[in-house]
């Protein structure tokens, strides 16, 4: 008997879908290898859930193709399509018991009932619930019903599953424990599996490679690493992660990106050094610096290659981390963030202070 559901190759090609006039998505081209767990992330309104329905069948694409191992699916109904799914209102059946609740999609399915029997128990098994068949949804933390659901969802050993803010209705806690847990089951089932969530925290604590969506169109696609060290534009640098933005004043002629290049800053005649190599983006370039990269002392120092003096607005403490705000006297705010133990000691809010960060930390992006 088949004890797991090896995933498949997905592949979406120029798929657009039009609104009336708005286009929520727009020519979106990307493939999921087989195994992999892919997170669709972007704000609100950027076309995830229309991309997600559009795989799973419950939404027409105006154009373009899903590919499932190569097979058109376009045209085939969701139940034909061989995909688990899992929504944020994962809605129990409440006058179901939990193995009755986890078996009802492989009734739909119309199995034998032994070969029903033994796949829910199976499903229930996976997600440590075996011990809560009997019960009732009512009877369960709503961390167990979620996971009733997600068993529901691999009862019937689907190739891909889709995901949609399937943790969104967690408390914090049972969300992070929930997301290590999932990804987990998805990769010990090696399901080809899509996320679609808004949280950047959930996308790279879960996903192989991040695709950054905005309005319909895909930003960014790489790893989580690839993602937050090299983002490629500002809305990428700024949705994952924080950063720090500084108006790029290189020559666009200069193609050596690793010799220093001059910047002014509103804050003065701070000479901000960069080193990338790449060329300049065509749409105009900025300079990110992460927070984590930017340190703080009372005196200049040496030999840093950039560095602002200002005075720090605000001094914040979360635990692990400090964040501290720097504003230089041209108004341009620089956040520093860093263990708590590694701010100078004595210095407090309204301090003078200088924010001093390496050449290399300093990323050359689009401005856009
Ligand atoms: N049935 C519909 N009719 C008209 N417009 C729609 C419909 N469904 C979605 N849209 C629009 O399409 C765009 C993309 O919506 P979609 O639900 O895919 O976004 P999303 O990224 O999943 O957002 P959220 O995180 O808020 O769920 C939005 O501008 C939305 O208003």
């Amino acid at each position: 008997m088949k004890t797991r559901s090896a995933g498949a190759h997905l592949a979406i090609e120029a798929v657009t879908k039009t609104y009336g006039k708005a286009k929520a998505l727009d020519a979106v081209s990307l493939v999921i290898e087989p195994g992999e767990l892919l997170a669709l992330l972007g704000p609100s309104g950027c076309g995830k859930t229309t991309l997600l329905k559009i795989i799973a069948g419950l939404i027409d694409p105006d154009e373009g193709e899903v590919l499932v191992d190569g097979l058109g699916m376009v045209r085939l109904p969701t139940h034909r399509r061989d995909m688990g799914m899992l929504f944020q209102n994962y809605a129990l059946f409440p006058h179901l018991d939990v193995i009755s609740n986890v078996a009802f999609g492989l009734e739909m399915r119309r199995l034998p009932r032994a070969e029903i029997e033994e796949r829910a128990r199976r499903a229930l098994d996976r997600v440590q619930l075996s011990a809560y068949s009997g019960r009732m949804p009512r009877e369960l933390s709503g961390g167990q019903q979620q996971r009733v659901a997600l068993a529901r969802a691999i009862a019937y050993e689907p190739k891909i599953l889709l995901l949609d803010e399937p943790l969104a209705a967690l408390d914090k806690n049972l969300r992070e424990g929930m997301q290590m847990e999932l990804r987990a089951l998805c990769k010990q089932l090696e399901l080809t599996t899509v996320l679609v969530t808004h949280d950047q925290e959930e996308a790279m604590t879960m996903a192989d490679r991040i695709a950054v969506m905005r309005a319909g169109r895909l930003e960014q696609l790489g790893s989580a690493r690839a993602v937050y060290e090299r983002p490629e534009n500002r809305f990428v640098a700024g949705f994952i992660g924080t950063s720090n933005f500084f108006p790029f004043a290189g020559e666009r002629s200069t193609g050596a990106l690793g010799a220093t290049i001059p910047g002014r800053t509103p804050g003065g005649d701070a000479l901000l050094a960069i080193a990338r190599d790449g060329t300049l983006p065509e749409g105009g370039a900025m300079v990110a610096v992460r927070p984590e990269h930017v340190a703080l002392s009372v005196s200049r120092p040496a030999a840093e290659a950039n560095a602002m003096v200002g005075r720090l607005t605000q001094i914040l403490f979360r635990g692990a981390h400090m964040t501290a705000v720097l504003r230089t006297d041209g108004g341009q705010e620089i956040v520093a963030s860093a263990p708590a133990d590694a701010l100078p000691p004595g210095l407090a809010e309204g301090d003078a202070a200088w924010a001093h960060w390496k050449a290399e930390h300093a990323l050359i992006i689009e401005d856009k």
